[in-house]
């Protein structure tokens, strides 16, 4: 840890604690750039484990962001996906004392924790050591709102609920949020989902009675009937600040785009591809698909005769057939950049709200095949309410072969008026994400918004 020891004190000082996963870190690191950029007077100590460290630690940053650990108190990140409900206890219960330690150590004095939502305990350690806390909500308004009005979906019968008989009611009484069926609720009725619902509730909860500020990842122009049913009755102040992900460094050369990937420059791959033609296809970065689910998507893209590029980690035997010029398979990319290239002309995706503010972003639709928690509202999002997107995930059961090459090939099909209507739709969305991001915007107002409440209400 490198802490400094004679800044200046108009020096506004934070730290951040993600919730140690690929996804989480992310939308955490992304919203402090973006914090970070309002002002040099800003410090952020950027709080992971050591194995994180190992993974970010040479990632380009701005200079008032600085890293700084606590031991590997968890489970590894390799492997993580496999006990998930052991792993988020642990977060909670092994993390608290290391980061305390270190918190105390830290200089100059901290004006705020600006921490995950999901991590439990750093709002009380805020309050006992009374230093405001913005928790950091990394999903959509609109799941902040289903755990926040939780109890109306108990009292309307809707949890507990056995899926298969009831899965098709509706719940249309969750202020701000669209009708939707209780099979597009996050996957809480069932497995890890049932497992981590009581800790989350706990969460949600401290937020609004005992944090300061709520910063949500989301912009208001995407999701305004939920942020604004939210801000209504919240007793903090909300700040979407979003799209909360990497567009800053856009214009920068990334060097991992041929180091990460023995060589295979899949920029150049894509520049030598016609417009609009690839489909991107990444199914996140912990939980994957069954085997047999894994077999018939392969061997449907294959069939489909659509070019695409693939990333895929630890998979790549299973991708031998699909070599050759239509496609191409990668452990790890850049993703915006690779959503922000011409040639791209959609996106297979999981539903991860990171990934999914990026496709929003670069205007590029979605074949939705969410499988965990919030993906299942956010295919929805995508689907019904934007109308960006088509389903390919069933309820239940394998999606076919030939199911999904067909569906590819006609998402794909660059003369089709429903495509090109779907595309106009995502352009608009793409529009407004960059108004939200441009001076005086909703999120950049609320960034400003931020950090001037921080350092009027806590100065020192
Ligand atoms: O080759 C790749 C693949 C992914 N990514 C990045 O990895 C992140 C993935 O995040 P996300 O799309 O949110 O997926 P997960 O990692 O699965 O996200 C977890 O965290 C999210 C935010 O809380 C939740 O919405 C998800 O349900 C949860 O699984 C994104 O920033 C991507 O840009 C890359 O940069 N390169």
């Amino acid at each position: 840890m490198n802490s400094a020891k004679t800044e200046p004190s108009t020096i506004c000082h934070m730290v951040a604690l993600p919730y140690p996963g690929r996804g989480h870190i992310n939308a955490m690191m992304n919203s402090c750039k973006l914090l970070a950029s309002k002002s040099t007077d800003i410090l952020i100590t950027f709080v992971i484990t050591e194995e994180w460290l190992g993974f970010i630690g040479s990632d380009p940053k701005p200079a008032n962001i600085r890293f700084a650990t606590v031991p590997n108190c968890i489970p590894s990140e390799k492997g993580r996906g496999k006990d998930f409900a052991g792993f988020v206890k642990a977060v909670n219960t092994m993390m608290e004392e290391p980061f305390e330690e270190l918190l105390d150590r830290l200089e100059p004095p901290v004006k705020a924790i600006v921490a995950d939502t999901y991590v439990y305990w750093p709002i009380a350690l805020g309050n006992r050591k009374n230093i405001p806390v913005a928790s950091l909500f990394p999903m959509p308004a609109m799941v902040f709102s289903m755990f926040h009005h939780f109890e109306l979906i108990v009292q309307n019968r809707h949890f507990p609920v056995d899926l298969s008989e009831r899965g098709d009611e509706l719940v249309d009484y969750i202020p701000g949020v669209s009708t939707l069926r209780i099979e597009d609720l996050p996957t809480f009725t069932y497995g890890d989902g049932r497992l981590v619902l009581p800790g989350v509730l706990e969460c949600i909860s401290s937020v609004s009675k005992k944090a300061q500020y709520l910063l949500l990842t989301t912009f208001h122009e995407l999701e305004a009937e939920a942020i604004d049913a939210l801000k209504a009755n919240f007793p903090i102040p909300v700040y979407p600040i979003g799209p909360a992900i990497p567009y800053l460094e856009l214009e920068e050369k990334s060097a991992s785009i041929t180091n990460a990937n023995n060589g295979v420059n899949y920029i150049l791959w894509l520049d030598s591809q016609p417009p609009c033609s690839v489909l991107y296809i990444s199914m996140g970065s912990f939980l994957s698909v069954s085997n047999a689910q894994m077999d018939e998507i392969i061997g449907g893209i294959q069939d489909s005769g659509v070019r695409c590029l693939w990333v895929s980690r630890g998979e790549i035997g299973r991708f031998k057939d699909c070599s050759g010029d239509m496609s191409l398979v990668v452990p790890w990319c850049d993703q915006l950049k690779v959503l922000c290239h011409s040639s791209i002309g959609g996106f297979w995706t999981h539903c991860g709200w990171n990934s999914t503010l990026e496709a929003v972003f670069a205007g590029v639709p979605m074949l939705t095949f969410p499988i965990f928690w919030d993906q299942v509202p956010i295919s929805k999002h995508i689907v019904e309410d934007w109308k960006i997107g088509w389903k390919v995930k069933k309820d239940v059961g394998v999606v076919t072969r030939g199911e999904i090459s067909e569906l590819v090939k006609r998402f794909m099909d660059n003369k089709s008026d429903e495509m090109n209507a779907m595309k106009q739709r995502a352009k608009e969305l793409k529009k407004s994400s960059r108004r939200a991001i441009a001076k005086g915007g909703s999120s950049d107002a609320n960034l400003d918004a931020f950090i001037r409440n921080i350092s009027e209400a806590h100065g020192h």
